[in-house]
């Protein structure tokens, strides 16, 4: 399998190298150059895997040729059971309504959806760099769930450093915790005196230019803006789908958004062969997404911090995954688009054609505090269920644009409610108690550092810990 940017102007990589960067070098995002694709008989034969097998089936055709098939095996054993994830499904659905699904996504080790791309990733990451005795910086920015995920993923792993950017004050008590309470010498939490967009433009301008590592280090992508992190969530549209009759008949699935990234591994689930109808594309009020969809303007706003603190995204990284396939993977085309969106002056629109095809598979709803909160409430009361409010705005955009109501709607349960307390304490609900091993996490030691948004400052702070023996 080769990787190809969307900016069309860099080298075609393989997994293995895909996996070991971050950006491609013209400033593009890296996807599969041919995608791999299932017959409906095919599918419709998995239909009683496990989960890990089901996940190699989806998966090795993604690194075939890097990885060697048993190895992929032995990794995603290592990942998906059922002392790693607190659940037996791994990803169980829980019916809410008459063909009305929440796929809770959040059984995993940090307890939110993340856990099943970065536990992978840091298997694959010790793989590879042991093979390549090399030694590599990660470098992540995270509005609260990635962080955690990417530390619990990666920190037994040998060959790196973890450096995680946060907003200082903009992620969740337990969030925070759950990334600066980890012990391990080589992770550090810095905290910047900014918000998510600010942390994840540094990351970016990072992979840019690594110059202040020396040559001596390569800089690797937690966020999913790494083709790998893609490639593991595809795995539960499938799952979710063989579990309720699919490939047989078609599903739809709202996605909690930020950085557009689980939304795009479903509409990658749906280029590899599986039956989806729709793809609901759910935002908080920071509703960049939604504003394109319904009103054809680009226009990025100031972010706005809200009690969905994951989904305080302005600028969506991975919409440049799709914009590539709407634009017929034209890379200089792309690169023209990506130019005029990312300088953030004018209002940018998208061809007709290509906004029409793009609403063809999608829709998009904006959700405000109160609705939020209001969601949680109305499905509480119906079913008993406490929503997180990150999944509460996938339902409820599910439910306000639903095309048909004979499809399964799945709404993607990104997190639990236990990281919230903010929005569970505003629904008027008790806090859920922690599970098991994360019982004693307001008392344990904190470790974090506080730097400006200062790229310069930052990327001294990464050099001089790297670099410290
Ligand atoms: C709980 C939660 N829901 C939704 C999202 C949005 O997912 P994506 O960035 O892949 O669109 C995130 C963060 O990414 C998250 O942590
Ligand atoms: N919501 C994320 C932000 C980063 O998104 P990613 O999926 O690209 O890592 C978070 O919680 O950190």
């Amino acid at each position: 399998m080769k990787y190809i940017s969307t900016r069309g102007n860099a080298p075609e990589l393989t997994f293995e190298d895909v996996l070991l960067t971050g950006l491609a070098t013209d400033g593009g995002l890296y996807v599969p150059k041919e995608v791999p694709q299932f017959s409906l008989e095919e599918i419709e034969s998995w239909r009683d895997l496990p989960y890990t097998e089901l996940a190699h089936k989806v998966i090795y055709p993604f690194v075939e040729g890097c990885v060697d098939s048993d190895a992929l095996k032995g990794m995603l054993e290592a990942v998906y059971n059922n002392t790693n994830f607190g659940h037996k499904a791994i990803a169980p659905l829980q019916q809410i309504d008459h063909n009305e699904y929440v796929l809770e996504l959040f059984h995993g080790p940090t307890l939110a959806f993340k856990d099943f791309a970065l536990q992978l990733l840091g298997r694959l990451l010790d793989y590879v760099l042991e093979r390549r005795h090399e030694k590599v910086v990660i470098m992540g920015a995270t509005s609260g769930d990635t962080g955690s995920a990417a530390i619990e993923g990666t920190k037994a792993c040998r060959n790196v450093d973890i450096f995680i950017l946060h907003p200082n004050g903009k992620v969740s008590e337990v969030q925070r915790r759950q990334m600066t309470t980890v012990e391990g010498d080589n992770i550090y939490n810095i905290a910047i005196e900014g918000n998510f967009d600010q942390a994840q433009d540094m990351v970016k301008a990072s992979f840019g230019d690594q110059q202040f590592l020396r040559g001596e280090r390569k800089l690797v992508a937690v966020n999913s803006i790494n083709w790998a992190r893609i490639m593991a969530q595809i795995v539960y549209y499938f799952y979710s789908s063989l579990n309720l009759g699919g490939p047989l008949r078609p599903m739809a699935y709202s996605v909690p958004t930020g950085n557009f990234g689980d939304i795009f591994a479903g509409y990658m689930a749906r280029k590899m062969g599986l039956p989806i109808e729709q793809l609901v594309i759910a935002t908080n009020s920071n509703d960049v997404l939604h504003r394109l969809m319904s009103k054809n303007q680009y226009e990025v706003h100031p972010l706005q911090h809200t009690i969905t603190p994951s989904m305080d995204i302005a600028v969506s990284s991975n919409f440049e995954r799709l914009l590539f396939d709407l634009y017929d993977r034209d890379g200089a085309a792309l690169a023209d688009l990506m130019t005029r969106m990312n300088a953030k002056k004018d209002v940018v629109s998208l061809a007709e054609d290509k906004l029409a095809k793009a609403r063809e598979l999608f829709d998009s709803y904006a959700v405000d505090e109160n609705t939020t909160v209001a969601m949680m409430q109305e499905v509480f009361n119906e079913t008993g269920y406490l929503l997180d409010p990150h999944t509460a705005i996938g339902v409820k955009a599910a439910r306000e644009c639903r095309r048909n109501n004979n499809i399964p709607m799945i709404t993607l349960g990104t997190a639990h409610p236990v990281k919230f307390e903010e929005a569970v304490q505003r629904a008027g609900y008790d806090m859920p108690k922690l599970p098991h091993h994360l019982t004693d996490l307001m008392e344990r030691e904190e470790r974090l550092n506080v730097l400006p948004a200062d790229l310069a400052e930052v990327q001294a702070f990464i050099a001089a810990n790297t670099f410290k023996d």
